[in-house]
């Protein structure tokens, strides 16, 4: 299979075997990158900026991605305006991972597009498909979560810490839990507490 054709399958959700010379030098260039800003002092902030537009399929104004990263790509995560990563969030971005405007990710959180089969011969031979990833804007994803592949979280979406998110959550919910699920709509409460009893005292 030819790289044109392996590109096209991790793109498409096919099976396709992930080795090949010319698409390990290619990804090899996008670990380079990642490797300098995990690199960078925390003053370097502008430098820091700088490599995660090189890094990154795209990427919108003022996100701020606490190092370390860790990405098998780089190039095929987009982000919107505004996204803040805390320290560790983890990228397995075979396809494309595309998370939307103010976006907030807890520590060690993990997003991957990719899988292998479950048979066993096809997964010796490492086999691989791979599962675009869709977060709407303005999701909190906590601390831990894991969200695999092909899973589209709607906008304004909370994801509880440690939750595995295995199907698709709605837009403004609050969702938890292994398997992840929808646990209520953000709603009136939402707009007088912040936290269960504790009052919003901020415009
Ligand atoms: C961008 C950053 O860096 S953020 C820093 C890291 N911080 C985090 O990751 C915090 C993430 N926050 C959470 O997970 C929160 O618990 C939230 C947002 C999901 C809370 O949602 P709320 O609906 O307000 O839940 P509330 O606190 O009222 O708890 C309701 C119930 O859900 C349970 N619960 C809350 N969160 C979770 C969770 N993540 N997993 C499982 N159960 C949970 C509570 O124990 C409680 O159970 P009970 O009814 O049996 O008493």
């Amino acid at each position: 299979m030819d790289l044109k054709e392996v590109k096209e399958r991790m793109r498409s959700g096919r099976l396709y075997y992930p080795t090949g010379e010319d698409l390990l030098q290619e990804q090899a260039k996008y670990m380079e990158i990642l490797y300098d800003f995990n690199q960078t002092r925390p003053r370097e902030g502008e430098k820091r900026a700088q490599l995660l537009e090189k890094l990154l399929g795209g990427v919108g104004k003022n996100c701020y991605v606490e190092p370390p990263l860790h990405a098998n790509w780089g190039c095929n995560t987009y982000m919107g305006d505004e996204v803040y990563a805390n320290f560790n969030l983890t990228l397995v971005d075979d396809a494309r991972i595309n998370i939307g405007s103010h976006v907030m990710f807890g520590p060690n959180v993990t997003v991957a597009t990719a899988g292998h089969p479950v048979e066993p011969l096809l997964r010796s031979r490492q086999a691989q498909y791979n599962l675009e990833v869709n977060i709407g804007d303005n999701v909190w994803i906590g601390a831990g979560a894991v969200i695999l592949p092909g899973v589209t979280i709607g906008e304004n979406t909370v994801i509880g810490a440690g939750s595995i998110v295995t199907k698709d959550i709605p837009a403004n919910v609050v969702a938890y839990g292994n398997p992840c699920k929808v646990v209520r709509e953000i709603g009136e409460k939402d707009r007088k507490y912040y936290y269960r009893d504790r009052e919003i005292d901020l415009d």
